[in-house]
């Protein structure tokens, strides 16, 4: 059985927040883009929007999907669907996670990430370069 999981890449003046997950988490101590499991009968945009409420007390709207990613871990195998998303309102209250960081594109190869996030940042990177060039 696949199990999807939304992630949010939420932006602000050019950053994106990351979050690091606790030590009783799996994948304990990695960063991610804060996100979770799909409900029965949810929407993808609709999970994001919850899971972020409910992981950071924040106000978010989804506006872009981009590639998902298949990755698995021991028994288990994830869908990955990251979305680009626009941040609303609310101040970054912790649920779960140990960490936070607003991070510029150029640091975001610093950290230690999840596996499965790996290539969602290459394409953010990616996305990133192309915007850059096309400001020039
Ligand atoms: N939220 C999130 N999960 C990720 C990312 N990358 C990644 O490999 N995962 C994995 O996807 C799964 C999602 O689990 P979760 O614990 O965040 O989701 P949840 O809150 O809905 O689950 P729970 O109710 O079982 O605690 C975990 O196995 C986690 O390690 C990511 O960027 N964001």
């Amino acid at each position: 059985m696949i199990t999807k999981v939304t992630c949010a890449l939420i932006e602000q003046y050019g950053r994106v927040l990351i979050t690091q997950r606790s030590e009783t988490m799996p994948q304990a101590m990695l960063w991610e883009f804060p996100g979770g499991k799909i409900e029965e009968g949810e929407t993808e945009e609709a999970c994001l929007v919850r899971e972020i409420q409910e992981e950071l007390n924040l106000s978010i709207t989804p506006l872009q999907r981009l590639t998902p990613v298949l990755q698995t871990y021991g028994d288990k195998t994830i869908e990955l669907i990251p979305y680009l998303c626009q941040y609303n309102s609310g101040a970054i209250r912790l649920a779960e996670h140990r960490s936070y960081h607003w991070v510029q594109p150029h640091d975001m190869t610093s950290y230690n990430w999840c596996q499965a996030d790996i290539p969602i940042v290459q394409e953010y990177l990616a996305m990133a370069a192309e915007q850059f060039l096309g400001n020039k």
